[in-house]
């Protein structure tokens, strides 16, 4: 790839509720598993970025988890990371999906993405895969004006503090006019398991990104350390198939990774050993499963995952420990990586 004179790189942020797609959708742009994605909502705990590839660009995708209300510490921080992740990005992405109707938590995070300093948001009605035509058009429709009415409030609040500004400086408050325009810079739906619109997605984000030489080196998919990346994958491996709220609960810790040394050049392992944090012993034992059955399955889906991220074979070591009110303990949040 030789960048030319119009090439254009940057980064993306998808934000939108939880379950919106945005993980999905990250690995369709990409190409290979990067995101974690399950169907649990709030499962992306980290940032994790894919990186886009084209001729005429590069889009470097910041994965965030979905904004919520935040109820525990947890919360908090995971809030935090959005609003830092929003004020670091060329343009936002807003997942919406196109078989939900926008509801008050939409309204809350397109509210929020309009406040953050005027940068492009893109809104992607993700999941039209599972609509007709008819109800994808009147999301579509539905979407545009979700887009005119947070630009039109975000701008008229804006107007609001001019206004109060210069009256505390004793000076003449000159009021703009309403732009007709206000909305979002683009609206697309988009089908990340069909792959329906998924190149147009990514030109339109190009599109809206600085002309600039790539900013990371061709190939290189996701700049995540590979122990987090071996950490969400046990953590995905474990959420799989449970139904109790234990997602809240849960968190994992790649400990270490160190390549066997008495292994021919030609077939290397590598020894992982990783900690499966909860927070009581019931959920221990949900995790550990009769006679252990439930935690091998863990351990075979996580290996299979992490020989495919790390292209050798793997020994993964699993450990399963009660760490008591991890989400609401500063101590133990930033020992497990948050
Ligand atoms: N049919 C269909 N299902 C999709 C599509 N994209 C995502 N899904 C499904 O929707 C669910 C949620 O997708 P995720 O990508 O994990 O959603 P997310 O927004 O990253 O979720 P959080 O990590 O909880 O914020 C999963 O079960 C996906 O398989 C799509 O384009 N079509």
């Amino acid at each position: 790839m030789t960048p030319s004179g119009d090439f254009r790189a940057g980064f993306a942020v998808f934000v939108g509720r939880p379950n919106a797609g945005k993980s999905t959708l990250t690995n369709a742009l990409v190409g290979e598993k990067v995101a974690i994605t399950s169907n649990r909502p709030q499962t992306t705990r980290h940032t994790i970025r894919g990186i886009v590839h084209r001729p005429d660009g590069q889009l470097v995708l910041v994965d965030t988890p979905g904004v919520h209300r935040p109820r525990t510490l947890l919360g908090e921080r995971l809030n935090d990371l959005v609003a830092e992740t929003l004020s670091e990005v060329d343009v936002l992405g807003l997942c919406i999906p196109a078989d939900e109707k926008i509801g008050p938590g939409d309204r809350f995070i397109a509210a929020q993405l309009a406040q953050s300093g005027g940068r492009p948001i893109v809104a992607i009605v993700t999941k039209s895969d599972t609509v007709g035509r008819q109800t994808l058009a009147e999301q579509l429709i539905a979407v545009e004006q979700l887009g005119r009415e947070v630009l039109t409030a975000e701008f008229e609040e804006t107007e609001r503090r001019r206004g109060i500004r210069a009256r505390k400086k004793g000076k003449a408050y000159d009021p703009r006019p309403t732009p007709p325009d206000l909305g979002f810079a683009d609206v697309i739906p988009v089908s990340a398991v069909n792959g329906f619109q998924v190149e147009s997605l990514a030109q339109v984000l190009i599109s809206h990104m600085s002309p600039s030489p790539p900013l990371y080196p061709d190939g290189e998919l996701t700049d995540e350390p590979e122990l987090t990346m071996i950490a969400e994958l046990v953590r995905e491996a474990a959420l799989e198939g449970v139904r109790d709220e234990l997602p809240h609960s849960l968190a994992a810790v790649c400990e270490d990774m160190i390549p066997r040394e008495d292994r021919p050049e030609d077939d290397p392992m590598v020894d992982v050993h990783v900690s499966l944090y909860v927070e009581r012993p019931s959920q221990k034992a949900i995790v550990i499963g009769k006679g252990g059955a439930r935690l091998r399955e863990i351990g075979a889906t996580a290996r299979r995952s992490i020989e495919k991220l790390l292209g050798t074979k793997v020994y993964l070591d699993l450990h399963v420990k009660v760490a008591k009110e991890w989400q609401r303990d500063p101590r133990q949040l930033s020992r497990l990586g948050f």
